[in-house]
This record gives structure tokens, sequence and C-alpha cells, in this order.
């Protein structure tokens, strides 16, 4: 159904011009062990890394002009953002080729609403169910405008924002290496200026919807438009109507493999990060902490002892699939892969992952799996991965044709 729904929408001139859809795991952005609390320097570190992607200079390291979008007071500033009009009507352009989605899951934001209430198994006639629909949206919302912001912004939420703010915070700055700031022209120097055009879009108001949790329907017109018009939208995982159930959650990784199918991207990459939570749960239900390295897609669960990163997976024409690389002993290779579930996941954690990654690389799409903030995820945004040699860590899902 999904997939007849995305062949109606396929036109020959979008499927060519995405060049990556990411998804930001909600394990990688936010802090999964407490209560809708984002990991600021992870998630600044994936908007960086997507903003060195899509620069068209290429001048790592350099500083650049960037043009701060977050235009809006937060909580606590003392000034108004000021705008420089005048110099922002002179800029030649953003310099950032634009053509990528972002898909972020709702890690410690939204699944525990939805898991407490029960709004992935449906029945909207319960007034738990139907209290926890709106409360999982109010979650993931804030999540996803909190993105938003930080792929748009120009100096919000950083340690010397109480500072600049004082001072009046500019929107033009100019980006230095990570780790400095300075005065310039026309701004501040700051280091943490990302200036993608990114905009929200929540599945839910976009009018997409499930029958018995598959996806049935899901109006893409205003995202292809986005991205014609040079924007990034911004997606996320999401609570959403159900013709069978009423309602249900519509996982990020879902949204995902909707979109390469309908968009052909030239690569998929899912940012995954440490910790890895085992005997998952927010702290007051959690009786065993363990962290770990999470790299990409492993023979076991990422915290049992041994566990082997999976680097090269082939998916066949019949969508069945192998490991490649490493070689496991037979022993090993014979249970695949085992797969841990937090218990309060609503959407089936790495299992569903994985299987919509192979649904994508049996399309002849790559997909990437790696942990955020490293130079392995950073070449995997710039779709410069190869498995012919060891020093790239993750996980590469490709089709054996
Ligand atoms: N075999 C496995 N290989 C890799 N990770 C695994 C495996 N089994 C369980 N996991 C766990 O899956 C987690 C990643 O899945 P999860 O669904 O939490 O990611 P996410 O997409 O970032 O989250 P969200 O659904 O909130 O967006 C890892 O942190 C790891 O602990
Ligand atoms: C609202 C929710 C819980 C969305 C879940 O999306 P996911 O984290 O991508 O699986």
């Amino acid at each position: 159904m999904a997939e007849e729904a995305a062949q109606e929408q396929r036109s020959p001139d979008p499927t060519r011009s995405v060049r990556c859809i990411v998804k930001l795991g909600g394990a990688a952005i936010t802090n999964k062990g407490e209560l809708e609390s984002i990991n600021e320097n992870n998630l600044r570190s994936a908007c960086a890394q997507l903003r060195q992607a899509m620069s068209e200079s290429n001048s790592d390291g350099a500083p650049e002009k960037v043009l701060g979008m977050d235009w809006s007071r937060k909580r606590g500033d003392s000034a108004d953002p000021a705008v420089d009009a005048e110099w922002i009507t002179g800029m030649a352009g953003l310099g950032l080729e634009t053509n990528f989605i972002v898909v972020h899951g709702a890690g410690s934001f939204g699944h525990f609403q939805a898991s407490r209430s029960g709004v992935h198994k449906g029945g909207l006639h319960s007034t738990l169910v139907k209290a926890g629909f709106v409360a999982t949206r109010i979650s993931v919302t804030s999540l996803n405008q909190e993105i938003v912001r930080a792929l748009a912004r120009g100096i919000q939420n950083s340690l010397l924002c109480p500072l600049l703010c004082a001072v009046g915070p500019s929107i033009v700055i100019t980006r230095l290496p990570v780790g400095t700031s300075d005065e310039k022209n026309h701004g501040t120097a700051y280091s943490f200026a990302e200036g993608i055009p990114s905009v929200g879009m929540s599945p839910f108001a976009c009018g997409w919807t499930t029958k018995q949790r598959k996806l049935a329907s899901s109006n893409t017109s205003q995202i292809i438009q986005s991205l014609h018009a040079g924007f990034v939208p911004v997606l996320h995982g999401d609570a959403v109507l159900d013709e069978l159930l009423d309602c249900t959650i519509l996982s990020g990784d879902v949204i995902i493999r909707h979109l390469a199918q309908l968009l052909s991207p030239k690569y998929v990459v899912f940012l995954v990060l440490l910790p890895s939570l085992l005997c998952c749960g927010f702290k007051s239900f959690c009786h065993l902490w363990k962290m770990t390295d999470v790299h990409g897609v492993y023979d076991r669960p990422p915290t049992e002892p041994d566990a082997v990163l999976l680097r090269e997976i082939e998916v066949d024409e019949d969508g069945r699939w192998s490991i490649v690389k490493p070689v496991l002993l037979q022993g090993n290779n014979n249970k695949g892969v085992e797969i841990s579930v937090a218990s309060h996941d609503t959407t089936g954690g790495m299992e569903t992952k994985i299987l919509e990654a192979a649904v994508i690389a049996r399309l002849g799409i790559d997909v990437y799996i790696t942990k955020a903030g490293t130079d392995h995820s950073l070449r995997a945004l710039k779709g410069d991965v190869s498995t012919d040699t060891e020093d790239w860590l993750g996980t590469v899902i490709r089709s054996s044709r």
C-alpha cells in the first residue's frame, strides 16, 4: 500500500535532486535515560557536521560567513535579536547545497508519553489514549522545534549566550573552528552557527496516516515543494491517526524508508550514539545501567561481551540479507543479529531500523549506520564511505546487485 502510494507520487524531478536523507537517532540527540532532555553536545555536533556536509566551499575549519536564521528570542534572553537586513540582502547566497532531508526520532521525548498511555496500540475512545496522543505530540513537536532552531541558529544555546545577549545578538556571524570566538565587522564571530534553512514538518499535520500500523497515506507534496524552494525539511516520528486502530505511533525509521522509496536519495544515514542503555526506562524505573559505544549494528546487543560490529550487510533482490563483513564464525552467523529493545520504546528500536534499512538498500540506495559526532559520521553525511578499508567505523547496508 505504502509502496503503491510511493509509486503514485514519484515524479522524475525530485527523485534526482535529494542527496541524503539523514535520521538523527533519538538515542543520539537526547539523553534517553532522562525525560525530555536534549543532549546539547551531540545535537550541536550533528548540526555542525550537517552544515559541513552541505557546505559548497568545503573549507573545513576556515572562517566563513553564516547567516543565523533563528530570529526568535529564547526564554531568558534580555535583548531582541539584531537583524542586519541590509547586509543580508547583499549576501550572494547561503553557500550550501541544501538537498538534504532530516528526520529525527523521539528519544526521551514522546516515547514515554506514548508507552504510558498506549497510544501505539490505538483506541482513541479511551480518555487515557486521547490524552496520551496530545501529550506525545506536545513532547515530540517541542523536540522538533529545538532541532529546527539548532540547525538554523546563529548564536542560540551557547555557553557564551548570556554574554552575547547582553550586548545584543547579531544574526550574521563568522564561522570559526569550533572552540573559538571573536568580534567581527558584521556581528559576533561564533563557533556554533549552522544557518541551515530548516523547516519543521510534522507527519500528523501533513495528513500522514496508518492502517494497522502500516503507512496508509502520506502527503509529501509539501516536503517536495519545500526542497525545491531550497529548504531542508525536518520531520520526526509522530503520533498519527490509524484507519483500524484509531491511532498509533509512526517511527522516524518508517518515514525515512518511505521518503527514500519516493525520492531515491544518493544515500541514507542513520546516526546512532552512545550511551547504550541496558534495561531501559527512565531513571526511576531503571534498575541496571550499562553504557557502551554504539558504532552501528552488532551481531548482538552492544552491551553484551564480545559483540561484533557488522561492517557490511548485503540485501538481495528478495529482501534477504546476509553479513558480508566481518566473516563471522559459523556459530555466530547462524544466530544472525540479536537485538534488545527498550521496554518504553513504542516503535521497535534497532529492529525496525534494520528492517527499514534493508528495504532501502534493496532499492540500490546505500545505508550508513554510524555513531554521531565522529569523523565516521561526517564521512557518512558526505557520502564518503568505503568498506574496502577498515578506517570507516559503522555498518553499511547495501544491495547485493
Ligand atoms: N544488535 C544491536 N546492534 C546495535 N544496537 C543495538 C542492538 N541491539 C540493541 N541495540 C540498541 O539499539 C539502540 C539504538 O536503537 P534506538 O531505537 O534506541 O535508536 P534511535 O533511532 O536513536 O532511537 P529513537 O527511536 O528514539 O529515534 C542502541 O543504543 C543499542 O543499545
Ligand atoms: C512519538 C514518537 C514516540 C515517535 C517515535 O519515533 P522514533 O523515535 O523514530 O521511533
